[in-house]
């Protein structure tokens, strides 16, 4: 998947980094249903805090932005992982017996700490632009995941998970965050951004965050 023009870039600059979070062993075992149920569990339960603490950074590009259009797109992934995309960890952990309360109470792990303060970080001392290629790994892998297992997974457990990424709407929000992305790169380095000083720096932003999302399925496998 594209998701525009900059996000290949970038993902591109991240190199093996990016193979290794959306080739990884828990993504290929929920596509082969190989993965032990405990540790998709324990993602899970991570997973809803992460995105608790995600849509708060969402919430922060809101006032990081420079013009309505950028606020109304970040108010837009805000209202998505909060509304939408959530539901799946609150409905498949019901089924299984834990409480939306025990969701929200749970002890974030380590690498999960580690990944969401980095990211408010790169919103608070940096700007929109900063804080959006540290944002983009989580929304644009999930999608690129998403739309590969929704091809290529036979019968599996995890067909929920799958779904709710290969899904038109999280395709749509993908379409959407790529557009943002362009948008505000442009504004911010000029027709050319890879020519830009900043260029570096924002692709390092990104290539960390998606090495965050690597220690997080690593994370989820520990169970
Ligand atoms: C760790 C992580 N990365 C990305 C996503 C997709 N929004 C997620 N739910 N969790």
């Amino acid at each position: 998947m594209s998701y525009g023009r900059t996000f290949p870039l970038w993902r591109a600059a991240a190199g093996d980094t990016w193979h290794d979070y959306t080739r990884h062993a828990f993504v290929e075992g929920m596509r082969d249903g190989s993965l032990p149920r405990d540790a998709f569990l324990h993602y899970l339960v991570q997973d809803y805090v992460f995105l608790v603490h995600f849509s708060r950074a969402w919430a922060l590009a809101v006032t990081k932005a420079e013009t309505l259009d950028e606020m109304r797109a970040c108010a837009a992934t805000v209202h998505a992982l909060l509304d939408e995309e959530m539901r799946l960890h609150v409905q498949t952990c019901a089924a299984e017996g834990i409480s939306e309360e025990a969701l929200f109470s749970a002890e974030e792990a380590p690498q999960n700490l580690a990944y969401t303060r980095y990211v408010l970080d790169a919103g608070h001392s940096g700007d929109f632009l900063d804080l959006l290629a540290a944002l983009a790994p989580c929304v644009l892998g999930y999608g690129e995941i998403g739309a590969r297992l929704g091809q290529e997974a036979g019968d599996t457990p995890y067909r929920d998970w799958i779904a709710t990424y290969a899904d038109a709407d999280y395709q749509q929000t993908c379409a959407a965050v790529g557009a943002l992305i362009d948008a505000a790169a442009a504004r911010r380095l000029g027709d050319a951004p890879e020519q830009s000083p900043r260029w570096p720096r924002v692709c390092a932003r990104f290539a960390k965050a998606t090495r965050l999302e690597v220690d997080f399925w690593e994370m989820g496998l520990s169970a």
